[in-house]
Formats: C-alpha cells, structure tokens, sequence
C-alpha cells in the first residue's frame, strides 16, 4: 500500500487561522499590528518564491510586511547598517535576513546582529540556546513546522527511532533537539554525508526527516516499510530533468515504501511560513508593554 500523503498546505492553511487569530486578539487589545520586515540581498529565485508566499501569508493574517532589497554587490557593513535600523524601529518587530547571503557577506556576523528579540528565524546564539535548553523563545520555523506535521498526521514519535538525516544550522540540529525535547520523547539520531553506512542508519528511522540539501538523496532502500519520512528538501532541478521542484527524497520510489510522506512542494514549506508568522505574534508580544494575554 503506497504512503498516505501528508498535506502542508491543509496542515499550514489551518495553523495560519489560529494565528491570524490569535493576531486579531492581540491587535485588539494592544492596538499595535505585529510587523514582520525580510532583508533580502541580491537575486535568487528560490529566495523570492519564499519572500512571496511569506508577504501574502503575513497580509492574510493581519501581520504587516516590509521587504528591505540591498543590491548583491552590498558590502558588509551596508548590511549591518540595515539590520541595526530596523534593530532601533519600534514599528519592526521580526526580522528575517534572507539565506544563502552574497559570499563577501558573513553569514554568521549578520545573524548575530539581530536583535535577539526580533530574531523570528531562531538563528541568533541566545535563542538557540534558549532552545537547546529547553526553554524557547521562538520556535525554529522549518523544525516546528515539520513536528506540527506530525502531530497533525497522527504519527507517534514518543518512544520511537528518529533520524535526522542533515545537520545544518538551520534544520538538522534543531530538529533534532524538538524530537528529542519532553513530550516529543524520541529516540534522536543525526547523521550525515560522511556517516558510515548511512543506509542502515537510516533504515532505523520510524521517523525519518530529510535535510540534507541534494534532490532525490534519500531512495526506497534507505526507508523501513512504514516509516514516515518527511522531506525538507527544496531543489530546484536542472532543465533537462524540467526544471522543476524536488525533495530530498526519491519521491515516486519512496512513496511504495513508507507509511505517510510529505510531498514537495505542497508539505514542509508551507508550514515554514505558518510558523514564521506565529513567532512574528510572538515576536510582537515580547515588544508590547503591558500585561500579556
Ligand atoms: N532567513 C531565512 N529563513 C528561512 O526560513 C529561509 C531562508 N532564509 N532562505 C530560504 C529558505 C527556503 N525557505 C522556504 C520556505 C517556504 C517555501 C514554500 O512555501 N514552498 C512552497 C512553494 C514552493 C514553490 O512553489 O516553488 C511549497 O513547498 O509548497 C519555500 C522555501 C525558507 N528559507
Ligand atoms: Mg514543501
């Protein structure tokens, strides 16, 4: 029997109903719209699908929008000085610096700018600490959404063997620390290019989540029947293959393999934003003077 599909769209689509409102609530009460502002450097086309959907998600849920375009030759310091500007409006209260950044740009110097208040991405040191401690301030978008996944697709993961197959910063190490946070309850095992006999490893997994940056990596002998795999993947393929979207994950053969799987475009992504725009609440709460709730 093929894998019963998961639908991100369904699944982000009524998560974004309860922050919108949770957002009309909260604008109510405070008179202040939570305000979300991306930084966005150069031109990448997969970059501008996702501030896109992220501007017509933040619209349709009561949260304001501003994008901040620098020209792909923008120095360093042009940079820092957009983010410390929008680090000192009080009428900001998320910010997003768009990923992959020029190469004279360093990444890491330019997420730790940020106000860790405002960080709405989860990069910044103090949160991620926060978060590995168990003790979050904003809920890292792409790994929140893909447990909300879960729960919404009703797969256990108390008890259970996951593997995170990738360990960036962005995906892999923090979804391995919610899997393996008190109530999630996993079994967590991160692997990677260079783990031995990565295949078994995988074959583990009661939950299996891709994140490993190369389309189509993760084929059927690498997944346990009945496994569900959720695929963070988004590459973009070459022309000749049609230039499409593809997963992390061999789709077609995967889908006869495993019990539940998330397709792409259409599952992880979507839920990315939904997220985005619940710690943009967050975000603006955190801001707000005055009683919470
Ligand atoms: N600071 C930062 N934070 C990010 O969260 C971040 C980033 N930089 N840089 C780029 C990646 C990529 N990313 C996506 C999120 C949603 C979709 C999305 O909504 N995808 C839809 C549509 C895809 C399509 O139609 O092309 C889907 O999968 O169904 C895509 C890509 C967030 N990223
Ligand atoms: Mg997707």
């Amino acid at each position: 029997m093929p894998a019963t599909l998961i639908d991100g769209k369904a699944v982000a689509a009524a998560y974004r109903d309860r922050v919108q409102t949770d957002v009309a609530a909260f604008t109510q009460r405070t008179g202040v719209t939570p305000h979300l502002a991306a930084v966005v450097v150069g031109e990448n086309p997969a970059s501008a699908v996702y501030v896109r959907n992220k501007q017509r998600a933040c619209e349709k849920a009561g949260i304001g929008s501003s994008l901040h375009t620098l020209p792909a030759t923008a120095s360093q310091s042009d940079l820092l000085t957009c983010v410390h500007g929008l680090n000192d409006d009080p009428t900001v209260h998320g910010i997003l610096v768009q990923l992959p950044l020029p190469e004279q740009i360093d990444e890491r110097a330019v997420l730790d700018a940020v106000a860790p208040l405002k960080d709405v991405d989860c990069f910044h040191p103090e949160n991620v600490g926060l978060l590995s401690q168990a003790r979050p301030r904003f809920a890292p978008c792409t790994p929140a959404g893909v447990m909300e996944l879960l729960s919404a697709a009703g797969v256990e993961t108390s008890g259970k063997r996951a593997v995170v197959l990738g360990r960036s910063e962005i995906v892999g190490k923090p979804m391995a620390m919610l899997l393996l946070a008190r109530g999630a309850d996993a079994t967590v095992t991160v692997c990677h290019s260079r783990t031995a006999d990565l295949a078994a490893v995988c074959r583990e997994a009661d939950v299996l989540v891709a994140a490993i940056g190369r389309a189509k990596f993760l084929t059927a002998d690498m997944v346990k029947p009945g496994t569900a795999v959720i695929d963070v993947g988004i590459n973009r393929l070459p022309e000749e293959e049609g230039g499409g979207l593809a997963g992390d994950v061999d789709f077609d053969a995967v889908r006869e393999v495993a019990g539940s799987l998330t397709p792409v475009p259409g599952g992880v992504g979507p839920m990315t934003v939904a997220v985005l725009l619940r710690n943009t609440l967050t975000a603006a709460e955190l801001q707000t003077a005055g009683e919470p709730g």
